[in-house]
């Protein structure tokens, strides 16, 4: 890529960055409007590996921590209002920081935001309809968005007009302007951990089992985007996370939502699958955004966003990823699909057994079992698929010690086991109303198409070529069984000794 020559965005910024406390290397670094990236960052010279290209004080990053927001409204109060669970005290924090204006030390940040995003939140029916099949029509959660801001914002507004003027309410507090800020949450903000400090705490902020800052400095964390779970605090289902998860579960995993934080300057950069080339790192007062390859001059800058499958991309920040994948051709490798678990009762019901199905499903999710499978681009079978086809395939009598025992079936494929799952994958692949030879027409035009049914059709593409592939190795696997003349066991499906619910995965 040579070096840009749009309207060089940086400047301005920087400006406002660096007087209040910020420092950026604008002689190697510059942002731009980069055609179909929006804003990002790029080199203006070849930059080693381990150099800082900006750095803020943590008091600039805008939080739960750093608004004084919470405090003027009471700690107490903040907590009767639910503000201190989710999204949407930042929500909050963040809408009542634009409405002060100048007065606000993020003005010039807040006012850099994006308001409009191509993300499925703001999509026409018809647009979502593009979707149907795929794992994101279910997680999009404006329903539950809307129910915090209703029960919990509303409330607290309504409660000090000293803080929210009647007059400021239509303009900075509406339910559209909640979706905004809650995208740029989605799209923008950093898991950042408050500093335990100390060498002991060495471990401490290493969110992904990564290395600790490359320059071998003070002990640091990685600032990673937040998990969602943290998004709804009442019951795990905020923006992105349908799946109702289990309440205890939930108080355990939850991420601290004070630890959820906008970092201006840091979401300037873009990410693309495998193409990281700088981190955020925090330490105890300050955050540093540091490469961690050598970034060739004209270069895009490149934060990492966890490398997420093309649906969880769109959803949370409204673009996919296309890469040449080892395969051929173009996708995401980190692309899944999902399988419900009803989608296998529902198949062994259908296929004429006698095996009452309600029953053993029951005891299945209650010992802690999957209600829904993922199958990645490596084709693997998961093993506790395996185990819950084998479970509704169970004669009476071992069915009966199964319960006994608490011990479920190990995750043997076996060719009654592979006909189940080959009937689950054509079910699977019937729940798109398109085929993957329909979606590759439909790309060839793709001028015609908008950005938002492109997208939708890259996103089921991905899913789709993950079934059929699965579909394609599942039925080698039953012809070499009955190649093999024996009871369609094949030495490398399922390793047979994992027990339970583990999530491992068998070959196929
Ligand atoms: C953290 S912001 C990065 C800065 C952003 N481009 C801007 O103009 O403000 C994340 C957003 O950038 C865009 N983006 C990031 N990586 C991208 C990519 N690989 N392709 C297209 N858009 C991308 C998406 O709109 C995403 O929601």
């Amino acid at each position: 890529m040579s070096v840009p020559t749009p309207v060089l965005l940086l400047a301005p910024f920087a400006s406002w960055f660096e007087s209040h406390g910020g420092v950026v290397a604008s002689h190697l670094m510059d942002v731009a409007e980069l055609p179909g990236h929006g804003r990002g960052a790029f080199a203006l010279q070849d930059i080693h590996e381990g150099t800082t290209l900006f750095s803020l004080p943590r008091e600039l990053t805008l939080s739960l921590r750093t608004s004084t927001l919470p405090s003027l409204l009471g700690v107490d109060r903040w907590k009767e209002f639910g503000l201190n669970k989710g999204w949407v005290g930042l929500i909050l924090c963040m809408m009542w920081e634009e409405s002060r204006g100048v007065e606000s030390k993020w003005d010039v940040y807040l006012s850099s935001l994006p308001s409009t995003f191509d993300t499925p939140m703001f999509w026409s029916a018809e647009d979502l309809e593009e979707l149907k099949g795929t794992a994101v029509p279910d997680k999009i959660g404006r329903n539950d968005a809307e129910k915090d801001y209703r029960e919990k914002l509303v409330p607290a507004v309504q409660s000090r007009p000293d803080l929210f003027p009647l007059d400021t309410l239509d303009r900075f507090y509406s339910v559209e302007r909640y979706h905004i800020m809650g995208s740029r949450i989605l799209s923008r903000s950093f898991h950042v951990e408050k500093w335990e400090g100390g060498p002991e705490d060495e471990e401490m902020g290493d969110v992904n089992g990564e290395p600790q800052a490359e320059n071998g400095s003070a002990p640091s964390g990685e600032a990673v985007p937040p998990t969602e779970e943290a998004a709804s605090g009442d019951d795990g289902e905020g923006p992105g996370d349908g799946e109702g998860a289990d309440e205890e579960d939930n108080e355990e995993d939850a991420e601290d939502p004070a630890d959820v934080a906008m970092v201006p300057m840091a979401d300037l950069l873009n990410a693309r699958y495998g193409s990281s080339n700088a981190k955020l790192f925090y330490e105890e007062h300050a955050l540093e955004m540091r490469t961690t390859r050598f970034i060739r001059r004209g270069d895009q800058i490149w934060n990492t966003y966890g490398d997420p499958p093309n649906s969880d991309l769109l959803r949370r920040y409204g673009h996919v990823d296309l890469v040449p994948l080892a395969q051929g051709g173009l996708g995401n490798p980190a692309d899944v699909v999902e399988v419900r678990a009803d989608l296998v009762t529902d198949v062994v019901s259908a296929s004429g057994s006698s095996i009452p199905v309600a029953e053993r499903i029951d005891w299945y999710l209650e010992m802690g079992g999957d209600d829904v499978f993922v199958l990645e681009t490596d084709l693997d079978i998961p093993e506790p698929l395996i185990v819950l086809v084998r479970l509704l395939q169970l004669l009476e009598p071992d069915w009966e010690k199964t319960r006994e025992k608490e011990k479920p079936p190990k995750p043997k494929m076996d060719g009654a086991v592979i006909g189940v799952l080959v009937e689950v994958l054509h079910r699977r692949l019937k729940e798109y109303p398109t085929t993957i030879d329909e979606d590759e027409a439909l790309l060839y035009k793709e001028d015609t198409l908008s950005i938002n049914k492109k997208n939708a059709i890259i996103v089921r593409m991905g899913e789709k070529i993950i079934l059929q592939r699965t579909l394609e190795s599942l039925q080698r696997l039953a012809s070499q069984s009955v190649g093999a003349g024996k009871d369609g066991k094949k030495k490398r499906s399922g390793t047979g000794d994992a027990e339970g619910f583990k999530a491992k995965r068998a070959r196929t």
